[in-house]
């Protein structure tokens, strides 16, 4: 497939761009005059500054409002049009793009449009050019590609085609089957863009609210599917207004858009066999079965901290690894791992970032095809050197430079535990069942600008769907909360994007310099035993306000007796239409990281609306800031 992306989407100096572009596989971009109007090089330096970055222009965008015009505007567009031909030719493309006419003296009519169309083709046929004709959703008489397409039919013309563009047919809800009778080689190019659904002016929603394929709400796959059944072969070509992505990573926002049109024509060559566009087939997304292991990097005192509360939490120690200062813990069918080498990469990640959860197992159907899969999709393989005896386990570089493991069952790589840890039979403490099974979700804290590169990274790589997003409010400022999660809840992650570093997500990322795990949410069968457990462990729960327990009495309807016992173990509630949820947190371990472990009696959520009450507890127990360690 020939891959495109326009240079406004994405931030930096034009060279800059070019290169980002480059780098993350693109076969070439679109310019829009004003882009290239600020660079102050030839026409003809910028068509070989491309060429040597080994792109070349998909199309040039050099002015608007041209057909339909009474003169003596008509008379003038077109010596505007030849004096562009003039300078496509210098810039080396053969395509040049007309969005629909917004001005308010152009005439309508399609049969007028048609002959203006009609005419400029004659002249770009001249000097071998094309001209593409693209319905804007507020253009002023025409806002609808079927009747852009009814212009190009009877412009009659070899040198005028279609330009469809997702965002314009998507937003208007026109229906895409109508694309599927149209020709595939009179569609000159087809431009995509997703966009978050939010009720707005349609060209204020299109100029900042545009997004990668896959990031958004709108039906892209089942648009391009339609392309797909037309023949087209041509490039698909990112237009991606977002005011965030123009002051974002060019290398981040270049590198997410390719990846999220390798993730849409791999859905879509699934479902139209017969298309023409060439894909490389790859294995299917993952199917997740569970959170296999996490794996924290600590040192020698924060690793006694650590193991000392996990114990109180109820897991044991059962393994130490047969080469390695790596222990394993367990309790129900969780794994966690602690690693204090003193060399590797959990040594240097403990040594950037502190004690932290820096990687994951998944246990995933395949574990190679998983890896397969992501790499194809331009994630960064990880590995480091195994000693003797050890496996080498297949993973990729995730959120904040952690690694994310996949495991299966068939390749042997799920019986890591026996092959990788020595049992261990020294007799310890008891310190009482808790009574957690399994990994209810990991919450992972990034940049806010990161949330849809790594919403992007799990959708397109494991079989999970994404929640819409949640506005949670921390005393200091808003954090953004949006779910990945499999259909059977056996993999849930919530992404939280920090917008300022004094909310508590932000400070995490600030204190321990990135992204990460900030907290591990565990599960029991029955939270009021698990409390009384912890309880008599030692465990000191995070104390909740007294009003909040006031508050969800009268806000739930609920009985006096299971609010008082709610509030003697700190014991958070919500309620969704599937169900009650019941949330108990640890005070925060390090700069911010906490655990936590819920009751699920057929809740969906995550308990959004409790997580101000949980925030202002947190932040009071946390070390007053720029204190030592
Ligand atoms: O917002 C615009 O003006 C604009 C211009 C060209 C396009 O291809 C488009 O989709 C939108
Ligand atoms: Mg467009």
């Amino acid at each position: 497939m020939k891959t495109s992306i326009a240079t406004v989407s994405i931030s930096g100096e034009f060279e800059e761009k070019l290169s980002a572009i480059a780098r993350a596989g693109f076969d070439g971009i679109e310019i829009f005059e004003n882009d290239f109007l600020a660079f102050d090089r030839s026409p003809a330096d910028v068509g070989q500054m491309v060429r040597d970055h080994g792109l070349t222009v998909s199309l040039f965008q050099p002015f608007r409002d041209f057909e339909g015009m009474p003169e003596p505007f008509r008379s003038r567009n077109f010596d505007r049009a030849e004096r562009k031909f003039d300078l496509m030719a210098e810039l080396g493309t053969d395509l040049m793009l007309i969005c629909s006419n917004t001005s308010p003296v152009s005439l309508g009519g399609i049969d007028r449009a048609a002959a203006d169309f009609r005419e400029l083709g004659e002249r770009a046929a001249k000097r071998g050019l094309r001209v593409g004709y693209e319905a804007l959703a507020w253009g002023r008489h025409i806002h609808d590609h079927r009747d852009a397409w009814e212009i190009v039919r009877r412009a009659d013309h070899p040198n005028i085609g279609l330009i469809l563009d997702s965002f314009h047919t998507l937003a208007r809800k026109i229906d895409v089957n109508s694309i599927r009778s149209i020709p595939g080689d009179r569609i000159f190019i087809v431009q995509l863009a997703d966009a978050p659904l939010i009720e707005m002016d349609l060209l204020y929603w299109s100029r900042h609210f545009r997004n990668m394929p896959g990031e958004g709400d709108l039906a892209v796959t089942s648009f391009m599917q339609a392309v797909a059944a037309t023949g087209y072969d041509g490039y698909l070509s990112l237009e991606i207004f977002n005011d965030q992505f123009r002051g974002g990573s060019p290398e981040a926002i270049s590198r997410d858009g390719h990846r999220s049109l390798v993730y849409l024509m791999d859905q879509v060559r699934r479902v139209e066999p017969d298309m023409r566009i060439p894909v490389v087939p790859m294995p299917a997304r993952s199917q997740v079965s569970g959170v296999a292991f996490i794996e924290f990097a600590v040192g020698d005192d924060d690793g006694r901290e650590l193991e000392a509360l996990l114990k109180v939490l109820g897991f044991k120690t059962v393994g130490r690894h047969r080469t390695k200062a790596v222990t394993l813990m367990r309790q129900g069918e969780i794994n966690l791992v602690i690693n204090r080498e003193e060399k590797g990469f959990a040594n240097a990640s403990y040594l950037v970032h502190g004690a932290n959860a820096y990687a994951f197992g998944l246990m995933v159907d395949d574990a190679l095809a998983a890896h397969a899969r992501a790499l194809q999709l331009g994630s960064e393989d990880f590995r480091q050197p195994v000693g003797p005896g050890e496996m080498q386990v297949p993973a990729i570089r995730g959120v904040g430079g952690g690694v994310v493991y996949f495991l299966d069952q068939k390749t042997g790589l799920g019986a890591i535990w026996d092959i990788e840890f020595e049992p261990v039979s020294d007799v310890e403490e008891d310190h009482g069942a808790i009574g957690l099974t399994r990994i209810d979700h990991l919450a992972q804290t990034t940049h806010y600008e990161e949330m849809l590169t790594w919403l992007l990274f799990y959708t397109s790589q494991l079989a999970t769907r994404k929640t819409p997003m949640v506005d949670i409010i921390d005393p200091a400022g808003v954090i953004r909360s949006q779910v990945v999660e499999t259909e059977d809840g056996r993999l849930r992650i919530t992404l939280n994007g920090a917008e300022n570093r004094n909310t508590l997500a932000g400070r995490f990322i600030t204190e321990t310099f990135g992204s990460g795990i900030q907290h591990i949410a565990f599960e029991t069968a029955d939270i009021f035993a698990s409390a009384e457990a912890l309880a008599q462990n030692g465990f000191k729960a995070l104390a909740i306000s007294a009003n909040y327990y006031d508050d969800i009495e009268a806000r739930f309807g609920l009985d006096p007796v299971l609010v008082e016992r709610m509030k003697m173990a700190n014991i958070l509630y919500d309620r969704d239409d599937h169900g009650e949820y019941f949330q108990l947190y640890s005070p925060t371990y390090g700069e911010g990281f906490f655990f936590e472990i819920v009751e699920r009696r057929g809740y969906a959520g995550y308990g959004a609306p409790n997580a101000i009450f949980r925030i202002a507890a947190l932040k009071r127990h946390l070390r007053p800031k720029g204190m030592p360690r």
